[in-house]
Order: C-alpha cells, then sequence, then structure tokens
C-alpha cells in the first residue's frame, strides 16, 4: 500500500501548545491532532505545513525544528506523518475544517484522544 505523506505543525502560542479536533465527518471522526496535511507533488514539507495552517487556521506561523517522522499503518491507509515545531507569528485563529481546538500546556497535551499516528511523536515532543 502507498504511503501517504503528511506534515503537521506543533504551533506554540507563548506557552501553549495548539491541539485540533477532527470533525465527525472527516477520517479518524473526533481524533485529536496536531494541524496540517498531505504535502502535494513537487511541494517541500515546509512549504506544504505553512500552507496547510493557513488553509486549516488562517494563521501563519515560522516553523522552527522537524522531529522524527512516524510512519503508522491504519486499516484502510498508511501515512508518514512529519512533525515540525513551530511558532504563531499572525492572523486570526478560524477553524475551517475541525471542529475544535485547544490551547494546552505541555503536560495536558497526553490527555487528549489522539490519533493514532501521533503518539510517537507526542512521546518524542514531551521528552525534550
Ligand atoms: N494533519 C494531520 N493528519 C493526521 C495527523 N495524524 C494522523 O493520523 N493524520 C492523518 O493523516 C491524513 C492527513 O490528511 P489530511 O488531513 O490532509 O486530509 P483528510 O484525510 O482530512 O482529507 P481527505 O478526506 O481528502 O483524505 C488524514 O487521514 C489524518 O487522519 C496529524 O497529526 N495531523
Amino acid at each position: 500500500m502507498k504511503i501517504i505523506p503528511v506534515t503537521c505543525a506543533i504551533i506554540h502560542f507563548g506557552d501553549k501548545i495548539l491541539a485540533v479536533q477532527r470533525s465527525e465527518t472527516m477520517k479518524l471522526p473526533l481524533k485529536w491532532e496536531f494541524a496540517g496535511g498531505k504535502i502535494e507533488s513537487g511541494e517541500s514539507e515546509i512549504a506544504c505545513i505553512k500552507r496547510e495552517i493557513f488553509e486549516e487556521l488562517n494563521i501563519h506561523i515560522e516553523v522552527k525544528k522537524r522531529l522524527t517522522p512516524a510512519t503508522h499503518q491504519y486499516p484502510n491507509f498508511k501515512i508518514e506523518l512529519i512533525p515540525f515545531t513551530a511558532e504563531f507569528v499572525s492572523g486570526e485563529l478560524k477553524l475551517r475544517e475541525h471542529s475544535s481546538f485547544i490551547l494546552a500546556k505541555k503536560e495536558e497535551l497526553i490527555n487528549l484522544d489522539w490519533a493514532e499516528a501521533d503518539l510517537p511523536i507526542l512521546k518524542e515532543y514531551l521528552a525534550t
């Protein structure tokens, strides 16, 4: 099965971190994730994450650091999730696809019901 490359961003708003909840009509309904999406043909990872964040959240970010990608096999598809840490720069946060968001302290993130692919990424991030 082909592996779909997907970027996601752990966005810092000061000392809080943004997590978003998938809507009931999306794949993996109501799971929490870091905003992002599929890399388009010919697109760089950085261009992808900046584009997805603006499309989904209406904000601009500064990308800081690439963390370790995680490959995950869901029942119907397989993704390589490529995480970046980032800082909020500008814009008014608006949810264009997700059902809700939370600005959480780092230690609160673990309590959310995460998409499975995010768990190793969250673990690495929490250890930093
Ligand atoms: N953006 C994002 N996607 C994730 C994360 N974790 C995770 O498993 N995914 C999965 O990776 C895929 C990313 O695709 P996407 O968000 O661009 O598109 P989608 O599936 O909502 O749209 P589609 O219905 O057009 O395929 C989704 O299947 C999503 O469930 C994450 O932290 N961020």
